[in-house]
Order: C-alpha cells, then sequence, then structure tokens
C-alpha cells in the first residue's frame, strides 16, 4: 500500500488524484491533505477516505473541523501545508497553486518523501535551490505537468548527453485565434473557456496569456538540467502530442494521448510501474486524422518572451516574475486590471527589479513578497 499526501487537495489536480486513488483503493491510501477554504469539499474527502491529517488555510475552519472529525488531526496556515508536506507518506502530490508550494516542497524534501510535482511555480520561483537540494538528499522529483511527464517519458533510459533538444507542445490558449490587438477587451469568462483542458482558474489564465508555456520551459529547464537554447515550443492545437525530445541522430520521440491529466498524475504515482487506466478515453488516431504545429509568435504572445528572459537571467528574476504574475492574474480575475495588463505588469516589474544572482531561500521570499506589494500597490493606484 502507498501512502499519498496532497498539497491542493480540493483543486483539479488534487481532485482528480482521489480519483485515481478511489480506483486503486488495493494500492494507495490518502493518509495527509491541505486545502484552501473549499471547506465542504474537505468534509466530503475526509468522510470518503479518512486521512489522518488535514490542513485548511483558516485556523477558525480547522477548529469547526476537529469538534466534527475527532480523529482526525487537524492543522492550519503555512505551518499547516508544511505539516501535511512532512507527515510520512511514500509519496507527495504537490498540487497547490502559487509559490506558497515552495516552503512545503523544500520541507518535504528535508524529511527525504518522494514528490510528485505539479506545482510548476515552485520550481520557477526557486528551481536552482529546490533541485539542488533533492540531488543531495536523493529525493525523486517525478513531474506531473502534463509536458514534463511527456518529456521524462520520452527520455526514459536514454543518455542525458544524447538529446539535443525539448520541444513543449502549447494548445495557444483560449484566444489563439485573436490578434494582440483583439485581445484589448477580452472578458474572464472568456479566458477561463480553454480549448482543451479543464483546469483551474489560474493556470487558465496563464494559457491564455501563454505566460503558462514560459513557467513550462523554466520548469524543464531545472527538471532536465537543459540550458534555455536546447528548450523550444511549438504551436499544437490538438494537445494531443503533449511534449517531444528530439535526440542527437534527429530521432524525435513524442508522448501522445487524449488531454487528460490523470494518465501523468498516475504515471508519477506508479513510477516506474504503469498500471491500467480506468474508464481510459483512448485515442482514436483515424477518427483525429491529423495534427497541426505552428510556430509561437512571441510578439503576440509577449509573456513567452518574457519567460525566456527571466530563466536566461536567472538569479531572483524567475522569482519576480511569477510572483508578478500570479498578483496580476488574480487582479484580473477580480476585474481590477484588462487581459492585456497582465503581461505589462509582469514586464514592468522585471525591468525594476535589481537582479540578485545566486538567491538563497530568504532572499527569494523576500523578494517573492516585495514584488507582491509593489504590483498590488501600482494596481490598487
Ligand atoms: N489543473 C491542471 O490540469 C494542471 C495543473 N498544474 C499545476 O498544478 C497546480 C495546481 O493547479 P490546479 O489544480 O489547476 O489549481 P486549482 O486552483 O484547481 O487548485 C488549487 C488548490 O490549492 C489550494 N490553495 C490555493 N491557494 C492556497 C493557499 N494560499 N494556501 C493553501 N492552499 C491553497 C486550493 O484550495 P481551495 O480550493 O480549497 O481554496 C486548491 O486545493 C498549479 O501549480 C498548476 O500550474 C499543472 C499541470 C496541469
Ligand atoms: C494540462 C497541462 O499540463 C497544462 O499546463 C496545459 O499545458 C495547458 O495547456 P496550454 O498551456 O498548452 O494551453
Ligand atoms: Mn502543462
Amino acid at each position: 500500500m502507498k501512502k499519498i499526501s496532497i498539497l491542493g487537495v480540493t483543486g483539479s489536480i488534487g481532485t482528480q488524484t482521489l480519483n485515481i486513488i478511489q480506483n486503486n483503493e488495493e494500492r494507495f491510501q490518502l493518509v495527509a491533505m491541505s486545502a484552501g477554504r473549499n471547506i465542504p469539499l474537505v468534509e466530503q474527502t475526509i468522510e470518503r477516505f479518512q486521512p489522518k491529517l488535514v490542513s485548511v488555510m483558516e485556523e477558525a475552519d480547522a477548529e469547526r473541523l476537529r469538534v466534527r472529525y475527532p480523529n482526525t488531526s487537524f492543522v492550519s496556515g503555512t505551518l499547516g501545508l508544511k505539516e501535511v508536506a512532512t507527515y510520512e507518506s511514500d509519496l507527495l502530490i504537490t498540487a497547490v497553486v502559487g509559490s506558497v508550494g515552495l516552503e512545503p516542497t523544500l520541507a518535504a524534501i528535508e524529511a527525504r518523501i518522494p514528490i510528485a510535482l505539479a506545482n510548476k511555480e515552485t520550481l520557477v520561483a526557486a528551481g536552482h535551490i529546490v533541485m539542488k537540494r533533492a540531488k543531495e538528499l536523493n529525493v525523486p522529483i517525478i513531474p506531473v505537468d502534463s509536458e514534463h511527464s511527456a518529456l521524462f517519458q520520452a527520455m526514459n533510459g536514454e543518455n542525458p548527453k544524447t538529446i539535443r533538444r525539448l520541444i513543449i507542445t502549447a494548445s495557444g490558449g483560449s484566444f489563439r485565434h485573436l490578434t494582440r490587438d483583439e485581445l484589448a477587451n477580452v472578458t474572464v469568462e472568456q479566458a477561463l473557456a480553454h480549448p482543451n483542458w479543464a483546469m483551474g482558474n489560474k493556470l487558465t489564465i496563464d494559457s491564455a496569456t501563454m505566460m503558462n508555456k514560459g513557467l513550462e520551459v523554466i520548469e524543464a529547464h531545472h527538471l532536465f538540467n537543459l540550458p534555455f537554447d536546447q528548450i523550444d515550443c511549438v504551436m499544437h492545437r490538438e494537445s494531443i502530442i503533449h511534449s517531444i525530445v528530439e535526440f542527437c541522430d534527429t530521432s524525435m520521440i513524442a508522448q501522445l494521448g487524449s488531454p487528460d491529466m490523470r494518465v501523468p498524475i498516475q504515471y508519477a504515482m506508479t513510477y516506474p510501474d504503469r498500471i491500467p487506466m480506468q474508464e481510459p478515453k483512448t485515442l482514436d488516431l483515424v477518427a483525429l486524422g491529423q495534427m497541426n504545429f505552428e510556430t509561437l509568435d512571441v510578439n503576440r504572445f509577449k509573456a513567452l518572451a518574457l519567460a525566456y528572459e527571466a530563466g536566461r537571467t536567472g538569479g531572483s528574476l524567475p522569482t519576480v516574475m511569477n510572483a508578478a504574475n500570479e498578483v496580476a492574474v488574480a487582479a484580473f480575475m477580480a476585474g481590477c486590471i484588462s487581459f492585456l495588463q497582465i503581461d505589462e505588469m509582469v514586464e514592468r516589474s522585471m525591468e525594476r527589479h535589481t537582479v540578485i544572482q545566486n538567491p538563497d531561500l530568504q532572499t527569494i521570499l523576500e523578494v517573492d513578497a516585495m514584488t507582491r506589494r509593489e504590483i498590488t500597490a501600482t494596481i490598487e493606484k
């Protein structure tokens, strides 16, 4: 029996992970979980899976839950996230959204708990610290993000030195049919209508701005230890090829499948084995008929260019980019700024920042907090 903990159990990745546990109860047991504010779903999950430890965002919610479920331990806030992350388990799924996942992920590494990583913002904010420590302590970090799972599968058993480049596929997001000028008046509702994937709101907006692809390029740089010149992106509207590895002999190995996150989540949970998928959405290639590939225009998708710049510059710049983006996306969803202001505000935060090279954790946390304060003040003005 594999003991599983989940950070962000009430989200899109969290609930799909629960679906896999439910379909394989002889194999997996949920032992600890964290959520934010979705208390009705927390209650349902406790009743169905009986975890031993639960963290919620607010202490007041934890207090009410302690009375209702006396056999479960409850914790709260950022300390609660760390307690769940370090609870004795065989695998931690990091499915919380945002750089709030950084400290719990590092705590799990210190506790030598293997990680299935969905929370890409953690690697963008501090990939150099996370990957270095995981390597030192020999803690596996298995990718969950669909593109990185595809790359991980495609390079399985290969000599890393023979990799020529990674090609990360991008659906183009909700506005792939619009020019930059046409993006001026798009609404939150339109931005949240992703053509291929059902995901959490923040990621769906990131996909529409193409910041998601930028975050994924930096995520790939850290996960696979490759320079940015060896990481390309291509627009692939169908989201069937999840990414491609090109080798030195020009062979390309790609991973394909219907867009269903349960596949990479389950693969991370069973790696290096594969097990059958319940209710599989098998891919019918003949019905699909054709697949398309197009160049990604970095003038149109400015966020991708910003991410390459942040990644290549390194130091504290990716932390600034990520923090500014988190605040700007939240402001867009709250109706405070327009869609085009998201990447404009991220760009301005990056321009204003004096890069600190090789920042330690304390510096990363300070830069993250300072960026959030500055961009929030700008939005409030
Ligand atoms: N969804 C997908 O298909 C994919 C997601 N990812 C990555 O996985 C991560 C999760 O994405 P997704 O599942 O879509 O996100 P969701 O928004 O659906 O879920 C986020 C989860 O994090 C919790 N949460 C949010 N903020 C906090 C906080 N400050 N403290 C504690 N808990 C918090 C939420 O709690 P609550 O709702 O209870 O408030 C929820 O459980 C992201 O980093 C995303 O980029 C990567 C690839 C695919
Ligand atoms: C499912 C997943 O991994 C998302 O990160 C996905 O990549 C979003 O798709 P696009 O960013 O390509 O629109
Ligand atoms: Mn992805």
